[in-house]
């Protein structure tokens, strides 16, 4: 009888997730770049390009790929025949092992958990807990599935109970055309079909644990109808023209992943997960020979694509901007920034609204008067590091504080990722403001563009204080302009098409 020992898990549950904070799945590697390939619109190849490149610079110098390195899952299948070898229990050891992962000095990884979810929502300080799902199978040995779920991937998540005689394909065609792009694709769908509500849940994140397959089940025909159904959601999901990073684009995504599990004969239960562009899974298994060895990919075979700022990029000097600099920006149009600028996302925007709303100033140090906020929350730095893989999070969280913060800072624009809402957009048109993005991905090539960091206020917020940022040629492109007209709206709209236009797209 095979004996589980507790190191073991340890062991091999830190190296896993620091294997993946550098390693994307060689999957998802190739089919991105086959996509990069066929990408006909400049602003989502360029975008891809970023991330291709940005997972390269990862694998070689064991950095993060994104600074979001995620909220740890794990579906772990016990062998009924196995013994333990262990003081802790299972959801114990392996948040011993996310501990060790997440807080080690060689590649710390971001601890995003904050706890209680309501209220304080303080950082737990180590990414702990893991959200662990057990299944008691027959057999002699531990299976585990382990993830990094980032969070702007995570809050796209759907879920309906759909009459029976309702299309499943239709929903989640229409239910993915509501997300905008801060799920970061192209990525893949995980989709959880009927058993219970948390059920369907349950089976669209494990779908995410597979690997890429569909190009293979294109290219011999969909052998049955689960098949069929996964390749006629990509492509109609592809034809929304959504594209990498909502930019506008030929594919969204990459893969549809799609379990089923038999349901009460009044409900379709249908679960929707995406999986950003920093996809990152892994599985192993024990067996009581020892902990799991994990072979590095061979660089040699990563995609060949390095990216580089276009000539025509335009140089801003952030340390002379004035608001009425921004009016010649065009939406699409891509900028290298050079200066000063802030950062600040969830936590810390509550906190300057806070003042605001009490009629008291901000920190000494934060000045938004004529500056930018970067929305990002980074990893630490290690060695030379100023700071660490820093790429930007979801704007949309932030519409709610744009219209303030504008009106009563001097701020003059915002940096992150994804659209903005009607509001935002509203409060950038009526304050002559601009929203620029970063490739959301790309968080270590973002990174070697910030040559200084310390924090100005908020330090107990970890990664969510306020840090100011000294940057050189930071790469972004203009979303929204000084006008409201968004990238965001005009890219995919000019991207969409009709179904069989975008198969034969894929298929050339
Ligand atoms: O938390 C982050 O840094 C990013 C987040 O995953 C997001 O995509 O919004």
């Amino acid at each position: 009888m095979p004996v589980i020992r507790a190191d073991d898990v340890i062991t091999s549950v830190a190296a896993a997730l620091q294997y993946i904070s550098y390693y994307h799945p060689t999957d998802y590697l190739n089919a991105l770049a086959a996509a990069y390939e066929i990408e006909q619109s400049p602003a989502a190849k360029d975008a891809m390009a970023q991330i291709l490149f940005n997972s390269r610079l990862c694998a070689e110098h064991h950095r993060p790929i994104c600074q979001d390195t995620g909220l740890v899952v794990a579906f772990v299948r016990v062998g009924m025949q196995v013994q333990w070898d262990s003081a802790l229990n299972l959801q114990q050891l392996i948040d011993e092992g996310v501990r060790r992962a997440y807080t080690d000095p060689t590649n710390p990884l971001r601890a995003s958990i904050v706890a209680p979810p309501l209220g304080a929502r303080k950082n737990t300080g180590d990414n702990t807990p893991a959200v662990v799902h057990v299944e008691l199978v027959a057999g002699d040995q531990v299976t585990f599935h382990l993830a990094a779920k980032g969070g702007g991937s995570e809050n796209k998540a759907r879920f309906a109970i759909l009459n029976p005689s309702a299309s499943v394909a239709d929903w989640v065609v229409q239910t993915v055309a509501t997300l905008g792009a801060g799920w970061c694709p192209p990525g893949m769908l995980g989709v959880g079909i009927g058993g219970s509500a948390e059920k369907a849940m349950l089976l669209a994140k494990a779908a995410l644990m597979e690997d890429i397959d569909l190009p293979s089940i294109r290219q011999r025909g969909a052998a049955d109808d689960l098949e069929a159904l996964r390749l006629d959601i990509c492509d109609r999901v592809n034809a929304l023209g959504i594209g990498a990073q909502g930019l506008g684009g030929v594919t969204t995504v990459l893969d549809v992943k799609i379990r089923t599990a038999p349901t009460h004969a009044a409900s379709l239960p249908v679960a929707l997960i995406p999986n950003c562009a920093a996809t990152r899974h892994v599985h192993f298994t024990l067996n009581g020979m020892g902990a799991a060895q994990f072979i590095p990919p061979r660089l040699i075979e990563y995609p060949p694509v390095i990216w580089q700022p276009t000539a025509d990029a335009r140089r801003v000097n952030l340390d002379q901007l004035q608001r009425s600099d921004l009016m010649t920006w065009q939406p699409g149009e891509r900028l290298l920034l050079t200066g000063r600028l802030f950062t600040a996302r969830d936590a810390a925007h509550r906190r300057l609204i806070e003042l605001i709303n009490r009629g008291q100033p901000f920190p000494p140090g934060v000045d938004l008067t004529n500056r930018f906020i970067y929305y990002v929350g980074p990893v630490d730095p290690v060695g030379n590091e100023v700071v660490g893989p820093a790429g930007p999070t979801t704007a949309t969280r932030m519409d709610i504080f744009t219209e303030p913060l504008l009106k009563h800072t001097g701020l003059i624009g915002m940096i992150g990722k994804a659209e903005r809402g009607a509001a935002a957009i509203d409060a950038i048109q009526q304050h002559g403001a601009v929203y620029l993005i970063a490739v959301g991905g790309a968080a270590y090539l973002v990174a070697q563009a910030i040559k200084q960091a310390r924090i100005v206020a908020f330090e107990d917020l970890g990664m969510e204080a306020i840090r100011e940022f000294i940057v050189e040629e930071m790469p972004v492109m203009v979303a929204v302009d000084s006008r409201g007209n968004s990238i965001h709206t005009t890219g995919p709209a000019h991207w969409r098409r009709d179904v069989n236009t975008s198969i034969n797209a894929i298929n050339q």
